[in-house]
């Protein structure tokens, strides 16, 4: 022995005491690091030869190995030394049939080795210890049982480790302690193998033990080694050899395996192996059944991903189809190669796409992802057409799509010239009032046109809710975002001229207040950032020319009113919707019809007509619809043969329109009536305010007619201000003592409200109290304070037009809206004789 080798001892490394590396289950990874042993031992390899072993003492051993019976006993034909070194085992027994590699600590077991190498037997024994801890392997921590080695090989496989190779031979049982500290020694009682020849008794248990070895086999692979190496040495007919075998193929627990080793009596032994045999095959079907449907499970998915990428592959080749997700994402960078995304944008959307990329098609969420980024990549980002400003131009387009509107449309110029100096038309919003079908949306349309945007209109009125605006949240079910992001994916620019309808019928309830978020939305100094809660990244609304509508000024909340440049159109006079009906509403409605322009004539007189009996509305919606009829039944009389050009004449109109729908117009008279002008979101009117006294017992004052508070206020400061000037008026001193006085403002059933009928009413009870009728032709506006002061009112164009209507002519009107009326264009003020007044005084001599 070398001088290193000399120096050694030896220790059982605690991971080496598993029987081979093909134990099914172990516990220990430095086992499968050894060398595989061949059932022979290499001779040059050997350190310690086999020869000269020192005989047993033979009395010592145990006849409790014997089978009872006719059992013919051979004794194993090695005899041992009743002194033997021992090292400890941990996790599992050594059997007798094995043959091992074990790795041991020099620093422990070096003496142990030595003692070993330089006996004459080279044996050692290998028993088991109960906690498992090498170095605290005293005497009372080993099991009392262990199998007599012969150490074949010795070699340093480490700086502090020796490999011994160890083959089993027989078990003993620790009599004595010789040494308790290391090197440690006892003194043996063997229990020799015996062989069991021609035991009928043991035959069906061998064949049992075989039969469940050969079932184990083709479950765990690994059986197979062991079982070849074990058949080189033993006869499978050996019972003993057999039954320790196949006790140590199982992973039975560390005291199962120690009973069997200690379990001497062959019958005995066989029988407790066969149970963990049994339990070893269970366990490896169990095994073999889970290892099957986890690869079916496998097979499966692996199979699904293989054809569909062989699909995916296939349709790529052909061109086809790519799958949904693929596409979907393919689609939406398509789109994004025609846009200037901002980078905030540009990250979410790049999130969102990897999202999509990971989350399950067909989930709810996926389908919220999609969505989304359909949204976000449709909407225009850095998309915009070009302004022309070219101010000729839009003048010529103005000018071709609408009739009159000159104070209109040179607004509209100025607003475009200030556009075309500043190189941006943006950051103004519009406001066209006025009443219904006088063109506010057809002049939109025209700005949209001579700018060349695009165009998109939809009504804010009735929007109740915040979100309808501002969107939703995308955590609600069916979220959306708001109409301006909507109009934007619509308009596919992001400078398109946006109309607002009926702004002065937006609503505000509890979902939140959706005037100050349209304000949001036009403000200039805000809308650069608009930020829509569905979208959730911010979209530049500030390059859009919004143009607000509405039908009158006073129910625009304040704030959004302030931030708008109103334009007013006060409807139409009877002229003008002549000029209107012929240069575009008759041409209009013949293409419609189908038919030739030649084959349909109204003379002026017909429409003249037709405005004043059937449309006498302030804008031209309606009377558009009445030609329209006209031209309709026209066509129908074509197909039905007529061949001439139909000629409408007035006395026509019946046949086609049926009755007239507006009696002319006539101004009432009497004693106590005065005729009056307002004005309503629909155009202005006129209106006969009637007094009358319904007794004379005790004075009292009534009114009716709907009037709002204001009105009413209105006619007590009139009643109070004629009761108390009467005399100054020339009424008798005693008239209103006992008078009970009604005043009513017709038609009964018109709300009605404002103060400018002050006048009116003052003059209708004066009218009464003199008991004289006013002048013909007289109509009046104007508010009445109590000292009799005529206060100026609104709507001074509407009202003129009104009286136009009825051939009324003179107009008396307070003094501070001279200027008003002085602007109007020539051919509403033609032949209209204006009286201006300061004060009542003055009102009450132009009476009679
Ligand atoms: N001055 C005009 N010249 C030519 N056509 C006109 C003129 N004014 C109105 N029209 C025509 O009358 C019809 C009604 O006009 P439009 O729809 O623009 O009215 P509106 O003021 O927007 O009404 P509403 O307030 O009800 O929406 C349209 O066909 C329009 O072209």
């Amino acid at each position: 022995m070398n001088t290193t080798k000399a120096k050694l001892t030896a220790m059982m490394d605690e991971n080496d005491t598993p029987p081979t590396n093909s134990t099914p289950i172990s516990a220990d990874s430095s086992i499968e690091e050894q060398p595989q042993v061949s059932t022979k031992p290499e001779q040059d390899e050997a350190i310690i030869s086999d020869s000269n072993l020192e005989q047993s003492n033979s009395s010592d051993t145990l006849s409790e190995g014997k089978v009872q019976g006719n059992t013919d006993l051979i004794s194993y034909k090695d005899a041992l030394p009743n002194i033997l070194p021992i090292l400890p085992v941990a996790n599992r027994p050594f059997f007798p049939h094995q043959i091992i590699p074990l790795v041991v600590e020099i620093a422990t077991w070096d003496k142990t080795i030595k003692m070993v190498a330089e006996s004459a037997h080279k044996l050692v024994g290998l028993v088991l210890i109960h906690n498992d801890n090498l170095e605290q392997a005293q005497p009372d921590n080993f099991y009392l049982m262990g199998t007599a080695c012969r150490v074949h090989r010795i070699n340093q496989v480490a700086e502090d480790k020796l490999q011994i190779v160890v083959e089993g031979l027989q078990r003993f049982r620790i009599e004595e302690w010789v040494s308790s500290q290391p090197p440690l020694v006892i003194r043996a009682n063997y229990y020799p193998e015996t062989r069991y020849k021609d035991l009928d008794e043991l035959k069906p248990y061998v064949l049992a033990i075989i039969n469940t070895i050969k079932e184990l086999l083709p479950l765990n692979p690994l059986y197979n080694e062991e079982l070849k190496v074990f058949l080189q040495r033993f006869s499978p007919e050996e019972p003993s050899p057999l039954a320790d075998f196949a006790a140590s193929l199982t992973t039975a627990t560390k005291t199962e395996l120690q009973d069997i080793l200690e379990t001497v009596h062959i019958l005995k032994r066989i029988e407790k192996v066969l149970l963990l045999l049994n339990k070893e095959l269970q366990q490896a079907k169990a095994q073999v059944e889970i290892r099957n449907q986890v690869e079916e499970n496998m097979e499966h998915h692996q199979r699904e991903f293989f054809l569909r990428e062989q699909l995916k592959a296939i349709q790529q080749e052909l061109g086809l189809e790519k799958d949904d997700r693929t596409a979907e994402i393919d689609k939406f960078k398509q789109r994004l190669e025609q846009l200037t995304v901002p980078e905030a944008v540009q990250k979410r959307i790049d999130d969102e796409i990897a999202k999509m990329s990971v989350l399950e098609v067909g989930s709810a969420e996926y389908g919220v992802t999609r969505n989304y980024l359909d949204w976000l990549t449709l909407l225009p980002w850095g998309k915009f057409s070009a302004d022309k400003l070219d101010i000729k131009l839009a003048r010529t387009v103005l000018d071709q799509d609408h009739e009159g509107l000159t104070d209109v449309k040179d607004r509209i110029m100025e607003f475009l010239a200030v556009g075309k100096l500043k190189g941006s038309i943006s950051g103004t919003i519009l406001l066209l009032v006025g009443p219904p079908g006088v063109g506010k949306t057809s002049i939109g349309r025209s700005i949209a046109n001579a700018v060349g945007r695009t165009f998109y209109r939809f009504s804010v009125g009735g929007i109740h809710d915040e979100a309808e605006i501002k969107g939703h949240r995308r955590t609600y079910i069916g979220a959306m975002p708001g109409k301006f992001v909507q109009a934007m994916k619509e308009v596919e620019y992001a400078n398109p001229v946006i109309m607002l309808d009926e702004v002065d019928k937006i609503g505000a309830s509890y979902h939140g207040d959706p005037a100050s978020a349209l304000l949001e939305v036009l403000d200039p100094e805000q809308n650069v950032d608009f930020l829509d809660h569905y979208l959730d990244v911010r979209f530049d609304l500030s390059k859009v020319l919004f143009i607000g509508t509405a039908n009158q000024l006073d129910t625009i909340p304040a704030p959004l009113l302030d931030r708008m440049e109103v334009i007013k159109l006060s409807g139409y006079l009877a002229s003008e919707k002549l000029q209107i009906a012929k240069k575009h509403l008759l041409k209009r409605q013949i293409t419609r019809s189908g038919l030739q322009p030649e084959q349909i004539i109204i003379p002026d007189e017909t429409l003249a007509i037709l405005i004043e009996s059937y449309a006498r509305e302030a804008g031209v919606r309606n009377l558009e619809k009445q030609i329209g009829s006209i031209t309709r039944k026209s066509a129908l009389q074509f197909l039905e043969g007529t061949s001439t050009p139909i000629t409408i004449t007035p006395d026509k109109l019946s046949t086609y329109l049926g009755k007239p729908i507006f009696e002319t117009e006539k101004a009432i008279r009497g004693m106590g009536v005065v005729t009056g002008l307002a004005w309503t979101p629909m155009g202005g009117v006129t209106l006969s305010v009637e007094a009358t006294c319904i007794h004379n017992y005790a004075r009292g004052f009534k009114l009716t007619g709907q009037l709002g508070d204001v009105m009413k206020e209105s006619a007590e400061i009139a009643y109070s201000y004629v009761v108390s000037q009467g005399e100054a008026l020339g009424v008798n001193k005693n008239f209103f003592e006992n008078a009970f006085i009604h005043l009513h403002v017709p038609a009964g059933a018109t709300p009605k409200d404002g103060p400018s009928a002050g006048i009116t009413m003052a003059s209708a009870l004066l009218s009464l109290a003199k008991g004289q009728t006013v002048n013909q032709e007289l109509a009046m506006t104007g508010e009445l304070t109590l000292t009799g002061q005529v206060l100026p009112i609104g709507g001074i164009r509407e009202k003129v037009i009104a009286a136009r209507r009825i051939k009324i002519n003179n107009l008396i009107l307070p003094e501070a809206n001279q200027r008003d009326f002085d602007e109007l264009p020539d051919y509403v003020r033609e032949g209209i004789n204006a009286y201006f007044v300061k004060e009542y005084s003055e009102v009450a001599k132009l009476l009679w």
